[in-house]
């Protein structure tokens, strides 16, 4: 498919499945604007899309902080000449008993994971409907937004959120022509499967590498997820081939959640 003279908007670009994207939907022929915390390799990642002869704008801001992130995306997208497609790709797992969780670490994860979804539907948006743009807006789902997994609860939780907002969010917006949609990947071998299986290690005593080797051999096509296989499909959703999709959060998975 072509994304000749697109722009997209990615946030949490700077690794794993938001910067496979980025590269991805650039070399589909989309001008990128990326967005992360981490300045430095966020930076590093729009110079590899600029290397695939693509125009991309770095942005160093926080999806949890509505104004930061509005308007430096406004801003950026104003710059490049408009906004097509906006991936709401930006997340952060957390592992822990549903019993020991504080106030602090849900109303965290639900800035980002959730708020920072929000943020991002209602700056795409508006951007769309002041340029008169039938946009796409694709937000990171999960498996564990279709399955409560043990020591996932909160974050599953957030995951289930997206999907709701994923269906509510096309329903109000399919008057303007925008499509809202959601990818929800099973294992894919990031920095956040680091993290996770770590984290289940020192509270189940499993050895390192146990949980991770677990939840693979679980997988129907019997290899981890690659950023790769997501981005492939978010690709799909950028695209012409999936204008009459919306409001789903669609398993990309291997074969490990059935819905
Ligand atoms: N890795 C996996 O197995 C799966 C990941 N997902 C989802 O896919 C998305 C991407 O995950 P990965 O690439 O694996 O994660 P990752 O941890 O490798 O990368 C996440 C990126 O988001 C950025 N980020 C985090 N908080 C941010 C904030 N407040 N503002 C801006 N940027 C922020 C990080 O700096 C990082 O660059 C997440 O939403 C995650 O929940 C869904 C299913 C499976
Ligand atoms: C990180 C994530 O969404 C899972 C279920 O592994």
């Amino acid at each position: 498919m072509s994304l000749s003279g697109k722009i997209a908007a990615v946030t949490g670009a700077a690794q794993g499945i938001g910067k496979a994207i980025a590269l991805r939907l650039a070399r589909e022929g989309a001008d990128i604007i990326l967005l992360d915390v981490k300045q430095e390799t966020v930076q590093q990642a729009a110079k590899e899309v600029e290397a695939l002869g693509r125009r991309a704008i770095a942005l160093t801001a926080d999806i949890s902080n509505r104004d930061e992130f509005q308007k430096t995306l406004k801003e950026a997208s104003s710059q490049l000449g408009g906004l097509d497609i906006m991936v709401n790709n930006a997340g952060i797992c957390q592992v822990k008993p549903i019993l020991d969780v504080t106030q602090e670490e849900v109303e965290k994860i639900y800035r980002i994971n959730v708020q920072g979804v929000i943020w991002g539907i209602q700056a795409a948006a508006n951007i769309f409907k002041e340029t008169g743009k039938k946009g796409k807006i694709i937000n990171a789902c999960s498996i564990a937004g279709h399955e409560g997994f043990p020591l996932l609860g909160i974050y599953s939780s957030t995951k289930f959120a997206v999907r709701a907002l994923t269906q509510s969010a096309a329903k109000e917006l399919a008057a303007f022509g925008i499509t809202v949609n959601s990818y929800c990947p099973g294992i894919v071998g990031t920095d956040m499967w680091v993290e996770i299986d770590k984290r289940m290690s020192e509270i189940t005593g499993a050895e390192l590498g146990a949980t991770y080797k677990k939840y693979v051999e679980g997988i129907a096509l019997g290899r981890v997820e690659t950023a790769d296989d997501v981005a492939g499909f978010v690709a799909f959703l950028s695209g012409k081939d999936s204008d009459y999709i919306t409001g789903q959060s669609i398993l990309i998975d291997g074969g490990l959640v059935y819905r």
